[in-house]
């Protein structure tokens, strides 16, 4: 691979913003993809790629390449040689690589290979609590696959199409793409391509959501005509999913604290051609306390430390801290007291996240379950899936059923 200027200099950049000024890692990278018209998709490819991958091994190419955070210039493109050199690409003559030690850098990555903090490359703190919480066997496995990168996967719009036009449909665009057996609703990208830019995405015929988050739509178990409230919606990944499990049928209040993120949730459904949701932003008690024994279904997929997700968020890393997981932790508890209100006798919720820890996930429920507000719940199933054991993100997700 030859390595060109500009191209370098876009990674360069982006690695500054990431790290130095706390900017979110697919933010950045879409930023410097809208840099240059010309770029083609190779272009594209390299710099998206090289970024995450640096991101992703940061401590370790920074430990190679002995540099210290903040990073200026020069001690980001020590990394950049660090990770172009264990590539096996030859560097260019230029002035930042004049002092690389290539064979130094080899012989340091053999030996720090040997200890998992700098192998994985993650910090200590998240090392000691994913052996604490999984065992050190399940976490090492667990946190090698984090850092693979992950495939692409989309879920069929079925209010629009079904798997097998969309697949014909997508080939026409050159993008070819496989089921995978036991996700109903999942096709897998053989190859990377930006799938925004395809005609089936404008018609709403799909959305982008990975194979473990397609399964929590499915958990809750609903019908067609029911009132389903999604109390942690965001931009509304789940759901559009549950709106088309109803066949457009009943009412989804879409919910969530911050009114930005259901703008987009709002967006998303018209090109989904989803018609029965409500948004309602939580400012204050009242728009819960109104849904009280409402529910049919409720889904709780609460705010968590991502743990889950790293293959796609390899920033969270470096940003999470040990106080917002305990923050965190509090959130979950308080929104499952308190919207577990909103379920009707007779009716179901759906606890999940994307961290892969029982002290987020079945402790939780556990505790809830013990609790004033759990009393009237009891445990019906759930799912662990851990990254390296399914092949896609590490999830959680609970099935309570309220008594009638
Ligand atoms: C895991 S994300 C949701 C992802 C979304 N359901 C999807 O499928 O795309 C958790 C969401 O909970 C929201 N949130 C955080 N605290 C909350 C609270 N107290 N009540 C409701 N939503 C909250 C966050 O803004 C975030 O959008």
């Amino acid at each position: 691979m030859r390595l060109h200027r500009n191209l370098c200099f876009a990674v360069i950049d982006g690695l500054h913003k990431i790290f130095n000024e706390n900017e979110y890692a697919d933010k950045v990278v879409q930023q410097l993809l809208r840099r240059d018209k010309r770029w083609g998709s190779r272009d594209r490819g390299f710099i998206a790629e090289t970024v995450y991958e640096i991101v992703r091994y940061k401590r370790l190419y920074a430990e190679i390449a002995n540099v210290k955070e903040p990073f200026d210039r020069d001690n980001l493109w020590r990394m950049f040689a660090v990770w172009a050199t264990l590539k096996g690409i030859k560097l260019p003559d230029w002035k930042y690589f004049e002092t690389t030690p290539t064979r130094k850098i080899k012989g340091r990555f053999d030996e720090l290979s040997k200890t998992r903090k700098y192998k994985e490359s993650i910090p200590d703190w998240i090392d000691d609590l994913g052996i604490e919480e999984l065992g050190e066997s399940a976490w090492a496995k667990e946190i090698e696959m984090q850092n693979e990168q992950a495939d692409v996967i989309l879920r069929v719009n079925t209010l629009k199409t079904n798997k097998k036009d969309l697949q014909l449909k997508l080939q026409s665009e050159n993008i070819e793409t496989e089921v995978i057996p036991n996700y109903p609703s999942a096709l897998k990208l053989i190859e990377r391509a930006n799938v925004f830019k395809t005609e089936a995405f404008k018609n709403g015929w799909f959305e982008v959501q990975d194979a473990s988050s397609q399964l929590v739509a499915d958990f809750l178990d609903v019908k067609p005509g029911m009132k389903v409230v999604d109390a942690c919606a965001g931009a509304g990944g789940k759901t559009l999913h549950l709106a088309s499990l109803m066949e457009n049928k009943g009412q989804i209040i879409a919910m969530d604290i911050y009114e930005s993120k259901l703008k987009k949730l709002k967006i998303r459904a018209r090109r989904n051609g989803v018609h029965n949701i409500e948004l309602k932003v939580i400012d204050s008690t009242k728009p819960i306390k109104k849904l009280y024994g409402k529910a049919d279904r409720l889904l709780i997929d609460a705010p968590c430390s991502g743990l889950g997700v790293l293959r796609r968020n390899p920033d969270a890393k470096w940003k999470l801290q040990p106080e917002f997981i305990e923050n965190i932790k509090k959130v979950q508890s308080e929104v499952l007291e308190k919207y577990s209100k909103m379920v009707k006798p007779g009716g179901k919720m759906v606890y999940a996240t994307c961290s892969v820890l029982p002290s987020e996930n079945q402790d939780q429920v556990e505790k809830f379950l013990t609790s004033e507000a759990g009393k009237d719940f009891k445990f019906v199933k759930d799912k662990k899936i851990l990254a390296h054991k399914s092949g896609f993100d590490g999830f959680y997700m609970a099935q309570l059923e309220k008594n009638k």
